[in-house]
């Protein structure tokens, strides 16, 4: 059942206790459910996702955050890289964590960034031919909302038909047929079908976590229904676990069986246990915050924050890994309604409500964003000439162009009247790697978040590109009637330093943080988890969410967590039929 108060819940003993409700808890906790043989509590900060409209409706996603109710509202340290700026770097704190807030993009990844992982953990299981019938198995491919034919803009046979997500296409957008013909025009942005068969390269559809026109999240797609399905789950919201406490040891060996959390921060203590396993799904942000909390961490490091060290692993909260992004703004002469319409229009924002509340259509079912395009810089280009080529391979972007038909992605403020289109460009394999650190010991502060965006100067080389990329692009002649001129500080940056200036003035985090528990081969003296996901040095505790990734996949992350949570969900079944 549901708990929204600790001093309800039925029992203080789980066979599995996960903390985090978010994509990688609630795909953990939803499978274990399964089994009739094991109770599983699933504990969550948050509220519940249920009945927050904006929750549900695509388009209004970027009301979610930052700074609301439903949001853990972080801001990074100043970034050297963006001229001393620091950034709102908001994360989902409700059911569903992360994915009931988010842009709700579906992107796996390349094949080269799974084969990748596989290599640096020496696990074949997280190769991408090892990891398609678990991708299959998360996905039901669904219509898009206008019902239309769909041929030649997704293929069906790399995607799921029964699985908890369901991913859908967007409905068609005027400004769909420029990203298209753009792509028959210019022979540097080919068309590819489906961004999602792990060649991701070209221009494609953007696909997205939505059905019938409403958001799906962990939380609608595995967390309630299993709930309604199973009697072995229990969940808590509104509780915020402060500490893992060590609860025994095995041949000297630290056991984590224990959880203990509060409502709030002068609240009482209160503590469950886990027979089996305490599974740690707070996110790359409250992930190693709990774990450097419960003494798991650099054990100098902790000393000097005064926590006693259990377990020494200097890797805990470093090699943070964010995609930054700009975005280059274009006024355009549209005669038809772009998302600039929502809030510039009263009246067509009222019919497009009504719309989406009567039958799931319309603007509002949309998700922001149009098109992606997927695109390397040459192998002999200079910009690699310092730290080399960071993507994982050839299949494996190194830029991401989001065609957005409206006015978003910048720090500027948004403007009162006209109709923009807005080509984001992200570095989606940066080099930079940046940390999570404390603050105090109080758990109920925010931790100190650097993603250290552009301290390598590779990222600033490839944004600079990927800038110089979206003219290109947006110089087809498909867009010659359409696009008026440019918008805002790019429309005077020529030379590659005015472009490097407005890009370290404009870049804005994508919201994909990885990195801060990192996978390591077993047996590894770096690294914080095996590549079973197991807390290295420590019995009874795993971590399962983006913070385990030894590198940021060229995507968007939600997709990649949730297959790596449903492999983890395998292996921790697989663990309990061999113990
Ligand atoms: C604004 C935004 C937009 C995004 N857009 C996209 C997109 O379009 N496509 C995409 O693929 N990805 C997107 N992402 C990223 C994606 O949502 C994340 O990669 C994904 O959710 C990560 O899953 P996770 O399990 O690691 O963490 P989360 O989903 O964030 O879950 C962590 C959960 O742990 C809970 N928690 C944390 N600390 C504690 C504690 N101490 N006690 C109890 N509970 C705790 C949190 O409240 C949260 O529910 C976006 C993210 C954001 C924030």
């Amino acid at each position: 059942a549901l708990y929204t108060d600790p001093a309800s819940l039925p029992r203080t003993t789980y066979d599995y206790v996960v903390v985090g409700g978010g994509v990688g808890g609630g795909v953990v906790a939803a499978r274990l459910s399964e089994d009739p043989r094991y109770r599983i509590l699933l504990i969550e900060a948050g509220p519940s996702n249920e009945g927050i409209l904006p929750v549900e409706i695509p388009l209004l996603c970027t009301r979610l955050s930052p700074n609301t109710p439903y949001t853990w509202n972080f801001t990074t340290t100043p970034q050297a890289g963006l001229d001393g700026r620091a950034l709102a770097y908001p994360r989902g704190r409700l059911l569903g964590g992360s994915s009931s807030v988010n842009y709700m993009a579906w992107t796996r990844g390349s094949r080269d960034d799974y084969d990748r992982i596989a290599k640096v953990t020496g696990d074949i299981g997280w190769s991408w031919d090892a990891l398609v019938p678990i991708m299959k198995s998360i996905e039901t491919l669904t219509p898009p909302p206008d019902g239309r034919n769909t041929v030649g803009e997704i293929d069906p046979s790399i995607h799921g038909t029964n699985g908890p997500i369901s991913v859908s296409l967007h409905m068609a957008l005027p400004v769909d047929k420029y990203s298209i013909e753009t792509s028959q025009e210019l022979s540097n942005f080919p068309y590819t079908v489906d961004y999602n068969d792990g060649k991701p390269l070209g221009v494609s559809y953007i696909q997205a976590a939505i059905r019938n026109g409403s958001r799906v999240s962990s939380a609608t797609g595995y967390i309630q229904p299993a709930l309604a399905a199973h009697s072995t789950l229990d969940v808590l919201v509104n509780s915020h676990v402060v500490k893992i406490l060590q609860t025994g040891s095995s041949k000297g060996v630290p056991i984590f069986g224990g959880v203990q959390f509060a409502t709030s921060a002068n609240g009482p203590i209160f503590t469950v246990n886990a027979t089996r396993e305490v599974i740690l799904s707070a996110g790359s942000l409250g992930t190693p915050q709990l774990l450097m909390l419960s003494g798991i961490g650099n054990s100098s490091y902790l000393q000097s924050m005064g926590i006693k060290p259990l377990v020494n692993l200097p890797d805990v909260g470093q090699h943070l890994q964010d995609h930054p992004s700009v975005a280059n703004v274009f006024n355009v002469n549209s005669s038809d309604p772009t998302t600039d319409d929502i809030r510039t229009n009263s009246t067509f924002a009222a019919e497009q409500m009504a719309e989406w509340q009567a039958s799931g259509q319309g603007w509002y079912s949309l998700s922001p964003g149009a098109q992606f395009g997927y695109f390397r810089l040459p192998n002999n280009s200079p910009v690699f000439s310092g730290a080399g080529d960071p993507s994982a391979g050839p299949s494996s972007p190194h830029v991401e162009i989001i065609v957005s038909d409206g006015f978003g992605g910048t720090p500027q403020a948004i403007p009162a009247t006209g109709r923009y289109l807005s080509l984001l460009t992200a570095v989606v394999s940066p080099s930079s790697r940046g940390s999570v650190t404390l603050a105090s010991t109080d758990p109920f502060a925010d931790p100190v978040v650097d993603p250290n965006f552009f301290s390598s100067s590779v990222d600033i080389g490839i944004m600079r590109e990927a800038v110089k990329t979206a003219r290109q692009f947006a110089a087809a002649p498909a867009w010659k009637s359409y696009i008026v001129n440019e918008y805002g500080p790019f429309q005077s940056a020529q030379t590659d330093a005015d472009i490097e200036a407005v890009i370290r003035n404009s870049t804005l985090t994508v919201f994909h943080p990885v990195g801060t528990a990192v996978m390591a081969p077993f047996g590894s003296t770096h690294g914080v988890v095996n590549p079973d996901l197991t807390v290295k040095g420590t019995k009874g505790l795993r971590v399962v969410d983006a913070s385990v990734f030894p590198f940021i996949p060229a995507a968007h992350t939600q997709a990649p967590t949730y297959i790596v949570a449903e492999r983890a969900a395998i292996l921790i079944r697989l663990a309990a039929i061999l113990s």
